[in-house]
């Protein structure tokens, strides 16, 4: 199924928990609390939770933002995760295990969770819808993904977007579509929780890619041949493990690419122009104070590829800027095969 429309009968759910207050949980708080949700939002310093409940600012993630006079903040789990009905998860995705070790207990029975999360775990390759089920032992039908193209801060100033719901439970999907939207974020559904989760992963990469050849300070035409054959790459990977080409087509991969690789906002095309400046690997690291998740699912993707045989030359060239072991002006991954490349 392609992105459904949702049903607007659909009672929307009164009490949520939002997990992690970077950008991503504050804006998505802000979201579900502009939706009419009575929203907890977990913040691991209690000095944060209470900017954020007593000023209305997170002005560490969200600066110049004023976030809704409902939502509220604690550093204790057990507050947030009070009553929940749903559960939305947006810490660092190398993160995700040990915290949902930590709060398993305290989910609510029955609360359905929602990944917001963009990567992939290394050591394992998990999604985090997978991680998920592997540590909270729920049914598949309880879990929900979010992704689309939704850079935080534009969504914070309330700039009309549009995302996509995911669950292999249509029901559960639509249920949090429609818990998840307001008069600037419209969310729809599809039941292809692979494809869903896979764009949000693998166009962090391809906008690492872009952010390379911008900071050597190639031009649009190198961008859009990076752009394109990104997405096939993107589609190509995602289908081998199961997911419907046309998800890659849709909000969760073309949609997100084209916002990633475009904005200045993206801190994973702003690491990769690091790099194509010049910096090194850990350089970056040192420079990035926000999640940038493409530099950490690079090894798990191309691990996944070789066990199913995807070709994954940008992703490939990426690796290897990462490792200093490609100049990034080479980077040219359209033009680097020895064989004449099929496709267009
Ligand atoms: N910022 C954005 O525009 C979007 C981000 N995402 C995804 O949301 C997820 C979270 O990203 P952001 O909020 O942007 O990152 P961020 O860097 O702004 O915030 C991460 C939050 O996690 C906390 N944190 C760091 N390490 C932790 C740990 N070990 N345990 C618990 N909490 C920890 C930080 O204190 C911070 O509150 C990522 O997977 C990202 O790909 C998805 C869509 C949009
Ligand atoms: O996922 C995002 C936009 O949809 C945010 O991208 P960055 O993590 O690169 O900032």
């Amino acid at each position: 199924m392609s992105n459904v429309d949702v049903d607007p009968d659909h009672a929307p759910a009164r009490r949520v928990a939002v997990l992690g207050a970077g950008s991503w949980g504050t804006t998505f708080s802000k979201i579900l609390a502009d939706g009419g949700n009575d929203v907890a939002l977990w913040a691991r310093r209690p000095e944060l939770a209470r900017e954020i409940s007593q000023s209305k600012r997170n002005s560490d993630y969200l600066p110049g933002i004023n976030l809704p006079r409902s939502l509220w903040a604690s550093d204790k789990l057990h507050e947030v995760l009070e009553g929940a009905e749903q559960v939305y998860l947006s810490v660092p995705s190398q993160a995700l295990r040990e915290n949902l070790r930590i709060v398993r207990e305290l989910i609510p029975e029955d609360a359905l969770i929602v990944s917001l999360m963009k990567g992939v775990e290394k050591g394992t390759g998990a999604r985090m819808s997978e991680v998920i089920l592997q540590e909270l032992g729920v049914d598949p039908s309880r879990v929900a993904v979010a992704s689309g193209p939704n850079l935080a801060l534009e969504i914070a100033k309330e700039q009309p977007t549009a995302a996509v719901m995911s669950s292999a439970s249509l029901e559960t999907a639509t249920t949090v579509a429609v818990t998840a939207r307001n008069r600037y974020f419209r969310s729809f559904v599809n039941t292809d929780v692979i494809g869903t989760e896979f764009g949000g992963v693998l166009k962090n990469l391809i906008a690492v890619a872009i952010g390379i050849v911008d900071g050597v300070g190639y031009g649009e035409n190198t961008k859009a041949s990076i752009i394109t054959r990104g997405l096939a790459e993107m589609t190509d990977f995602s289908v081998a493990f199961g997911a419907r080409a046309e998800t890659l087509a849709g909000l969760a991969g073309l949609g997100d690419l084209i916002a990633t690789c475009e904005s200045s906002l993206s801190r994973n095309n702003t690491a990769g122009r690091l790099l194509g400046q010049g910096y090194s690997f850990s350089e970056v690291i040192k420079q990035m104070n926000q999640t940038a998740e493409g530099l950490s699912s690079v090894a798990p993707i191309l691990e996944l590829a070789l066990s199913k045989g995807v070709d994954m030359p940008i992703v490939s060239q990426v690796a290897e800027v990462l490792a200093g072991t490609l100049a990034p002006r080479d980077i040219a991954p359209h033009l680097t095969t020895d064989d004449l490349p099929q496709g267009e």
